[in-house]
């Protein structure tokens, strides 16, 4: 069954189709890759998706309740977890606050092994901003997963990392993978190859292709919009 599923997913602002009609399904414990040139809409989709943005049109369905106009708190509470382009956390406190925050609890057993999933168990005492860029934003992953989601959304969480970071953070998706269903906004294109199992591309609002890695890397519309200027 599918998990996530959108039916002319719409947003608009003035006069611009930032996201126009998306037909999108997740099934359930896929990883899957968002991908398209800056602008073509991802953060909007998934905005949409999270409930942080009001959708001008279309539907969205999660675990076969539809929760187009449900708020975003309530779909935290139904399983998602997100984590967006910019840090979220909090620099002055332990990271193992931060993540009993993200909990809303000070359950530190759950928080522990959050921590211990993004190999930051040794260092739960430490205050967060003395992590380096790549490890807050394992953090923030941690923050999500603590939370047990039934789909996590990452927002480019690779931007900004060194090589032997994205390393870690591939091995660390592989890991989730068998737990919870992954939606992944990615430009890195050797991180979509090494863990997606189906790519969607959005250009300008619209899905432009969507496959396994092997169908998108063949497709010629795709090469044209996006991959042969990358
Ligand atoms: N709050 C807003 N008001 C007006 N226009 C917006 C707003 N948010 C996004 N847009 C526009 O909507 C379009 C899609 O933006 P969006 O951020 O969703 O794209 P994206 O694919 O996530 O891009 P990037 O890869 O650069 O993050 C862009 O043209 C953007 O300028």
């Amino acid at each position: 069954m599918s998990l996530l599923r959108t039916e002319g997913l719409t947003r608009i602002y003035g006069g611009l189709k930032a996201v126009d009609e998306v037909d999108f399904t997740l099934p359930e414990g896929e990883v899957h890759a968002l991908i398209g040139p800056n602008g073509a809409g991802k953060s909007t989709f998934v905005g949409m998706v999270s409930g942080r943005i009001e959708a001008s049109a279309g539907r969205v369905w999660f675990d076969g309740r539809e929760i187009t106009h449900l708020p975003a708190h309530k779909r935290i509470r139904a399983g998602m977890a997100y984590t967006f382009q910019i840090t979220a956390i909090y620099a002055k406190l332990s990271l193992f606050d931060n993540v009993a925050l993200a909990l809303r609890n000070r359950d530190r057993a759950a928080a522990q092994e959050a921590l211990d999933h993004v190999g930051l168990a040794e260092r739960g005492d430490q205050l967060a901003g003395y992590l380096s860029y790549g490890h807050q934003r394992l953090l923030e992953i941690a923050m999500g997963v603590a939370q047990r989601p039934r789909l996590l959304i990452l927002d480019e969480p690779t931007q900004g990392l060194a090589e032997s970071e994205i390393a870690e953070f591939n091995a660390l998706i592989k890991r989730l993978a068998g737990e919870t269903t992954i939606l992944l906004i990615e430009h890195n294109m050797d991180v979509v190859r090494a863990l997606a199992e189906r790519i969607t591309v959005l250009d300008a609002g619209r899905v432009l292709a969507r496959g396994t890695p092997e169908d998108i890397h063949a497709d010629p519309a795709v090469q044209a919009a996006y991959l042969g200027t990358g």
